[in-house]
């Protein structure tokens, strides 16, 4: 047999209790022989309970009353055919008249007993299993409802009573006798004591109930049919990915439990877990969901831990002082005191120096241990061995828990760094010896983001999310938003990535969802919902919203966002960035940078500064780690200028080539930048700089292509128009080149710690010679590449290829 509970959720409305009749009768038919354990129908124990304090208070309770009479009647209207229906009401009526009396009295006596309050509250089951019953009767007629407060015999502490085992062992047992070829339904959480009088079972009764009768009755299985799809691997109010685990063992169920899967009280399963008898956790609304079975064996499982559990709101005590070291007694007293006056105490740790004691208390609790504490310890106080206990509160625990963590090292380590890449301090560790248990306490502010982030690193092979917040949505922004659409799937399913952009900026609006913004409405969402934008907020909002694995993104050419960078850094915010100027500017700004990334665990990612997509920046990181060392770089790095020389032929002009440069997306927002040689000097500045020269933007000797008065020109339109008066000028370069049967190359180089970047014509012996379009090429001739130099080529401009070296750089942040 198996016994089946069903909570309040499930027996709350018409739609709810058809959903429990369907789940009951596949059962039956089975042949399972199922016993049937149900709550109150939701929301009952709460009203019953006010209700018997207003009796007391002599407050009105005649139209909860109706309603609860209504509540029920209206299930039995819908769910039973209307011949059958005047005996049911006539029962419910008379149930509902015993409890009017009983209110009476109450009222009368201006006095709630526990006694009567148990009694009053009794009905909710009583009501809900008789009607159940007798709906389900109409088809199964060996349905028969019991009042579980003949069975279960209890002590007389109302509110919470202990069951006498033995007595109601025997009762149980002989109904199982008699009753063998029935359907029960039997009230949860009620007993009664030795003289008859209605009792409860406390917190979580009704599944207590269901492990009591399925003990004794050995069961196959107990059931505990709810409203979720079993026990999830986190609160899937914080984790959007928590997944219910399949299989848990006793212990693993209880640790999970213990810090907040309120999914069951442990303590009601004892009667289950003696008889090692499995409980299943089940959804009303999910039936097809096989749910979580809670077993003896912790059974084996893809994942090193089973969940993280977490409780957002405790209090820390820690006392410290000398009067503690080599005091075998002390910790005794302290958490005996503790244990009598019964606060409960969630996590201890103890410094291996024997100097301090830190324990977690529910901060209810923290003013009260602490005058108790103060009270113990007078004379050790007085005498300065103890300092006065200090209460740390806004803090919260987070727990990872399985039986496999005590066969998997690292299993520390992998918590520690999912933390602390995530920039959360922790404040106090707990291991529990069994080894099922590491905890650690940190600032209640930071745990939805720890949880995240924890619930990633332990359950990665799933998926590990990146949240992108990304300034800039023009050419290279836009077109990288429109690739990460396109392989959003295949990074899912492929590489267990996720880009779950959730900031989105331009000059003019902003939004934010930390859900995820669109990726295919993202430019009307912006423009519709967005806000006017101003990055300080952004940054701001960016930081509060406080979510795990997350990346800026700057596709601006502004050097604001560049101004922040440090301060993202600092909040554990990788960056990847096309942008140069931060990489540029002063050579003390570009160290600071990079030394705070480091210092924070944070990835600073660039390629797209130099070449766009090729691999240029990572070739020469991996030489530079590898212990090589540059002897000289020779490189064309402008996409735009080696596109106009490219396409600068025959009868072609040099403005025009220019604009077409700019059509194509190669050239910088302002042209002036390419042309004047100033986005070539960046790409060379960052090089040296990674090569390891402190070189400053002025070090670099750059000769110009543009006659001054381009360069002079006030706006790009002011340029254009100086532009075109220059065509002769260029016209006599091209005349030049092509008699001397050589191109025109604007080459940038370093050698000897110096930089410079010219024009120059070069014949078809040289390596630049051969180039096409927007074509890069870059040499580094090193000590060891010295023979042969190690060589990139190919386009080192244009959107595409831009975006695809920003999206390569996302998918490497914290690989
Ligand atoms: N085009 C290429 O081939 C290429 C190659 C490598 C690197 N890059 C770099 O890509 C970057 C972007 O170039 P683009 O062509 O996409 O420019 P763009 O002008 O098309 O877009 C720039 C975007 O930045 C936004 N922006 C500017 N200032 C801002 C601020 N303060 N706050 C928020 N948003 C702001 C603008 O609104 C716009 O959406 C530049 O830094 C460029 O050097 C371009
Ligand atoms: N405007 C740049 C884009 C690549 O950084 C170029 O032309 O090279
Ligand atoms: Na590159």
């Amino acid at each position: 047999m198996k016994v089946l509970k069903f909570g309040g959720t499930s027996v709350g409305s018409v739609a709810s209790i058809e959903a429990v009749l369907t789940i009951v009768k596949q059962a039956y038919i089975a042949g399972e022989k199922p016993l049937v354990v149900l709550s109150a129908m939701s929301g009952v124990t709460n009203l019953l309970t006010k209700m018997a304090e207003n009796a007391a208070e002599r407050i009105p309770f005649e139209d909860d009353l109706k309603f609860l009479e209504a509540k029920h009647f209206d299930v039995v209207k819908k769910l039973i055919a209307v011949k059958f229906q005047n005996p049911v009401f006539t029962k419910l009526k008379l149930m509902l008249n015993d409890l009017e009396e009983i209110l009476q009295g109450v009222s009368a006596l201006k006095e709630l007993s526990l006694q009567s309050k148990d009694l009053i509250v009794s009905f909710g089951e009583r009501l809900s299993n008789y009607m159940v019953a007798k709906i389900i009767e109409q088809e199964i007629p060996e349905t028969e409802f019991i009042d579980a407060s003949h069975y279960i015999k209890t002590n007389s502490n109302f509110g919470h009573a202990q069951v006498n085992e033995e007595l109601t062992h025997q009762l149980i047992q002989s109904l199982g006798f008699t009753h063998a070829e029935k359907l029960m339904f039997v009230t949860g959480f009620i007993g009664s004591n030795d003289k008859g009088r209605v009792t409860t079972l406390g917190r979580g009764g009704s599944d207590y109930t269901a492990a009591i009768f399925g003990a004794v009755l050995q069961a196959s299985a107990i059931e505990i049919w709810t409203d979720v799809n079993g026990m999830l691997t986190a609160d899937p109010r914080i984790v959007k990915k928590a997944f219910s685990q399949p299989i848990l063992s006793y212990t693993e169920a209880m640790e999970l439990s213990y810090f907040g899967a309120k999914v069951i009280y442990p303590p009601t399963m004892i009667p289950a877990f003696l008889k090692k008898i499995p409980i299943v956790i089940r959804n009303t609304f999910e039936p097809d969901f096989p749910g979580t079975t809670i077993q003896y064996e912790s059974g084996k499982s893809a994942f090193p831990i089973k969940g993280i559990s977490s409780i957002s709101d405790i209090a820390v005590i820690n006392l410290s002082g000398s009067g503690m070291i080599g005091k075998s007694g002390f910790s005794g007293r302290l958490f005996t005191l503790l244990a009598r006056e019964q606060i409960n105490v969630v996590l201890i740790t103890q410094s291996s120096s024997e100097h301090s004691i830190t324990f977690a208390v529910n901060p209810d609790d923290a003013s009260k241990a602490v005058k108790l504490i103060e009270a113990e310890f007078e004379l050790e106080l007085e005498a300065n061995k103890l300092q006065a206990p200090v209460v740390e509160d806004n803090l919260s625990v987070l727990a990872i828990v399985g039986e496999n963590m005590k066969r998997t090292p690292g299993m520390s380590g992998r918590l520690f760094y999912a933390l602390g890449r995530n920039g959360i301090n922790v404040r106090a560790i707990a291991q529990g010896s069994s080894e099922l248990n590491i905890s650690v306490i940190i600032g209640k502010e930071n745990l939805a983001k720890a949880l995240n982030a924890v619930h990633d690193a332990f359950f990665a092979q799933l998926k590990k999310t990146l949240h992108v917040f990304n300034v800039g949505t023009g050419n290279i922004g836009s077109t990288l938003f429109r690739q990460i659409h396109e392989q959003h799937n295949f990074l899912v399913e492929n590489n267990d990535i996720e880009i779950n952009v959730v900031g989105v900026s331009n000059s003019r609006k902003m939004l934010f969802n930390s859900d995820g913004i669109d990726l295919t409405h993202w430019a009307d969402a912006l423009e519709e919902k967005g806000e006017v934008s101003d990055l300080a907020s952004f940054i701001d909002r960016m930081r509060a919203m406080n979510l795990p694995n997350c990346v800026f993104i700057d596709n601006t050419a502004s050097k604001l966002p560049s101004t922040y960078y440090e301060e993202i850094f600092k909040a554990n915010i990788s960056i990847v960035t096309c942008n140069k100027i931060a990489n540029s500017g002063e050579y003390a700004y570009y160290q600071k940078l990079h030394e705070t990334a480091r210092k924070h665990g944070v990835d600073f990612f660039y390629e797209t500064n130099v070449g766009a997509g090729l691999p240029i920046v990572r070739v020469l990181k991996d030489l530079m780690l590898s212990g090589d060392r540059i002897v000289k770089i020779e490189a064309i790095l402008s996409g735009t200028i080696s596109y106009i020389f490219n396409n600068f032929i025959g009868d072609s002009s040099f403005y025009e080539t220019v604009k077409q440069a700019q059509e194509l997306g190669y050239t910088e927002p302002d042209p002036r930048d390419d042309l004047g040689g100033v986005d070539f000097m960046r790409k060379m500045l960052i090089l040296a700089r990674d090569a390891g020269y402190a070189l400053e933007s002025t070090d670099v000797d750059l000769g110009a292509i543009l006659p001054q008065a381009c360069l002079d020109a006030a706006s790009v339109d002011d340029f254009y128009a100086e532009l075109l008066k220059a065509d002769q000028y260029f016209n006599a370069l091209k005349e030049k080149a092509s008699r001397e049967h050589k191109v025109i190359r604007y080459i940038g180089k370093l050698e000897d710690g110096k930089v410079s970047i010219a024009l120059e014509m070069v014949d078809e012996n040289h390596p630049f010679y051969a180039l096409s379009g927007s074509d890069n090429i870059i040499s580094f001739t090193t000590e060891r590449y010295k023979e042969r130099p190690l060589v990139v080529k190919g386009p080192g401009a244009g959107a595409e290829v831009t975006a695809a070296g920003v999206f390569a750089d996302l998918v490497n942040v914290g690989a």
